[in-house]
């Protein structure tokens, strides 16, 4: 069955309707351009509603120690998601610093963009294959749009990893299908308005994806 990962949440509310579907991942997302960021002082207040098991994840956008810093000295976090054009080399350093496994995002448009895939399969603990943001983008993510999931069947990574961009509630089960990810992530697509999460899109989104062959 996959695992889901709920990001950017920002409401206790949200945190408590992904935890009763069965969420195995939350995120918080502490990139400040995002419509979904949250304060450390919020992210720690979510944080401590999150039951042993499932993990807390820091959404960073090349972070500079200091922010990691400061942040993991408020909120509890169990991962960090690195969603910006962090380096092999930086991946392992923040790895090291900080103790807490790696999960690298990788921004996928055509097939050329795969083999970072291999790359950061051997420094980071988890991989995110999302879609590739447009160049004008003031995200790098979140931006809910998909890419061609064909160009991933068949592959096979060294880490465990999962799929992101533009999944909905309605897609979710069709992308699983095609690409046997072993997990999923999403933000958008469980919103109403960008930043404005729904716990009916959240309990719609996880039951499709758990019931997905
Ligand atoms: O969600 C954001 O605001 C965000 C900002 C900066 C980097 C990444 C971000 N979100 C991540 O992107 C994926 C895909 O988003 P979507 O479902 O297409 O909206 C999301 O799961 C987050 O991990």
């Amino acid at each position: 069955m996959a695992q889901v990962k709920i990001c950017g949440l920002r409401e206790p509310e949200h945190v408590t309707a992904a935890l009763d579907a069965g969420a195995r991942y939350l995120g918080f997302n502490f990139f400040p351009k995002s419509p979904r960021a949250v304060s450390g002082a919020q992210a720690a207040e979510l944080a401590d509603m999150v039951p042993a098991g499932i993990a807390r994840v820091g959404l960073f956008v090349n972070p500079e120690d200091a922010l990691l810093e400061s942040v993991l000295a408020e909120v509890p976090l169990d991962m960090i998601q690195l969603h910006g054009g962090e380096t092999p080399e930086r991946v392992t350093e923040i790895k090291a610093r900080f103790g807490l496994p790696v999960m690298k995002a990788v921004g996928i448009a055509t097939q050329e963009d795969l083999p970072q895939l291999i790359d950061y399969g051997t420094v980071a603990d988890m991989l995110l294959v999302d879609a590739k943001a447009p160049k004008d983008a003031v995200l790098p993510g979140g931006n809910g749009l998909a890419f061609d999931w064909r160009l991933l069947v068949g592959r096979r990574w060294l880490k465990p990893w999962l799929l992101a961009g533009g999944l909905t509630p309605a897609n979710v089960a069709e992308a699983i299908r095609l690409t046997k990810a072993p997990g999923v992530d999403v933000s958008s697509g469980v919103e109403t308005a960008p930043g404005q999460k729904d716990s009916g899109l959240i309990r719609d989104f996880i039951a499709a994806a758990k019931e997905a062959p």
